[in-house]
């Protein structure tokens, strides 16, 4: 499989080039050339698979010719293998129609280490293929920070400077980051918001200054190899409630567009979705883009949902590329309308090919709260902030009664205790393979959002590309 920009005119790069580029060089996100489509047969063939060989049935398409079937199956049994539950992703029922899929198994407690512990692997894998050494610059709202420090740290060849928004990511989550002290790991706090730490992330792989000396790679949901993990878990629990022979809706809380594009992915790769219902909070862009085709960046407001506290969501562009016939240049001149503007309107083909598989919803604190104390009250489960934008969404989208409704548990209550206490009067306690986080010691720069300034702490302390 080769890997195209979404803005037509970065060169087409293997699947070990798109994982280590991350952004491409014209500034596009890189996708996979086609989808690849499974028949229902071999849907169904894949019904009972264990977790890590039905994620090597459904990756190997993307990444045969740089990786052989068996040493993939190797890396997905060893991603895996750290997770805390057997069935990896587990999907419980909350009555006759809705159900969560339980993403926050893996070591930091969120969706997140689905795709990053196997991404850590694979920069491994390649980085062993040759002399050059990674320098990943992230930026998180929270999660995608302690999973990538988690799959990176101590690694050879690989320096990790992590961006955070200063007091806006939980204390669960910024000690989850905060506290490796792997001489690999560098967390800078900015001030600001995600959007602008993102910003500096994508400015810094078009910083020739920067790339001539430094491999800047990416561990954000910008990196393909990120989503095609996340498609796996749409499988997963699509098999389990009927598919190939039954129709599956899900409702995922959103910030960055990544994990419902992987559910878009799922569903071109022939996994029968009635419906993917984008659940946002009141960092609402999304939701204005799919229900007015107004695309247009908001103010960030905090929210109990931090992670998803988001008004530019990278992955927009790569629905919009494939929504518009994949005409990269066209595209390009519609986001470079989107940089300058802050805004931007979706065109007629682009609202009516979103329309026909999206619905989308917003969700604000008093649903949230809502929606956890339902989630306690009636089916003894306490689900976090983010969970329950997608869960409000679920429960208020109209979806058939004989189609059973998926949402993505993304992030484990304990890592949000102070609002799900609000909402449920119940304190979720950290699991025991967090262990002491609340005693260790933290270790993490503090700067403006400068660009130069983050640019010169990255070049001071990163290793040079070989
Ligand atoms: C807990 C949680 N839920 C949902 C999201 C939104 O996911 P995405 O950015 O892939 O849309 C994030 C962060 O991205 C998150 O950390
Ligand atoms: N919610 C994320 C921010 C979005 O990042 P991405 O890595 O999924 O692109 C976070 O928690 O950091």
């Amino acid at each position: 499989m080769d890997y195209i920009s979404t803005r037509g005119s970065a060169p087409a790069l293997d699947f070990e080039g798109a994982t280590l580029a991350g952004l491409a060089s014209d500034g596009g996100l890189y996708v996979p050339r086609e989808w690849p489509r499974f028949s229902a047969d071999e849907i169904a063939a894949m019904a009972g698979l264990p977790y890590a060989e039905l994620a090597a049935k459904i990756m190997f398409p993307f990444v045969e010719g740089s990786l052989t079937y068996d040493r993939l199956l190797e890396l997905t049994r060893q991603a895996y293998g750290r997770f805390a539950h057997k069935a990896v992703t587990p999907l419980k029922q909350l009555d006759e129609q809705q159900w969560v899929l339980e993403l926050f198994h893996g070591p930091t407690l969120a969706f997140k280490d689905v795709a990053l512990q196997l991404l850590g692997l694979l920069f491994e894998e390649f980085l062993g293929r040759s002399e050059r050494n990674l320098t990943i610059v992230g930026a998180t709202s929270g999660d995608t920070g302690s999973a990538a420090i988690d799959a990176v740290a101590g690694r050879a060849k690989v320096d990790i400077f992590m961006l955070h928004p200063k007091g806006r990511v939980s204390d669960v989550q910024r000690r989850q980051m905060t506290t490796v002290l792997a001489p690999n790991v560098h967390n800078i706090a900015i001030d600001g918001s995600f959007d602008d730490a993102q910003a500096t992330v994508k400015r810094m792989f078009n910083d020739h200054a920067m790339t001539d000396r430094f491999a800047i790679g990416a561990v954000n949901s910008i990196n393909w190899a990120r989503l095609m993990a996340q498609v796996v878990y749409y499988f997963a629990a699509g098999l389990q409630l009927g598919a190939p022979h039954r129709k599956v809706a899900f409702s995922v809380p959103t910030g960055n567009f990544g994990d419902v594009f992987a559910g878009y992915v799922a569903a071109q790769m022939g996994l029968p979705v009635e419906k993917l219902i984008v659940a946002t909070n009141v960092n609402d862009i999304l939701h204005r883009a799919l229900a007015e085709g107004d695309y247009s960046q908001g103010t960030v407001t905090p929210t109990a949902a931090p992670s998803m506290d988001i008004q530019v969501s990278s992955n927009f562009e790569r629905l919009l590329f494939d929504l518009g016939g994949r005409d990269g240049k066209a595209l390009a001149e519609q986001m470079a309308g989107f940089e300058a503007t802050k805004a931007m309107q979706l065109t007629n083909a682009q609202r009516e090919g979103a329309a026909a598989l999206f619905s989308s919803a917003r969700t604000d604190a008093d649903e949230m709260a809502q929606a956890i104390r339902w989630a306690w009250e009636n089916c003894g489960e306490l689900i976090d902030p983010h969970t329950a934008c997608g869960l409000f969404a679920a429960r208020t989208a109209g979806i058939d009664a004989s189609i059973p409704v998926v949402t993505l548990a993304t992030a484990h209550p304990a890592k949000f205790p102070d609002a799900v206490e609000r909402a449920t009067g119940q304190r979720s306690g950290l699991p025991a393979r967090v262990g002491d986080l609340f005693e260790r010691e933290e270790k993490c720069v503090e700067l403006t959002g400068d660009y130069e300034s983050i640019a010169d702490f990255v070049a001071q302390h990163a290793s040079p590309k070989i």
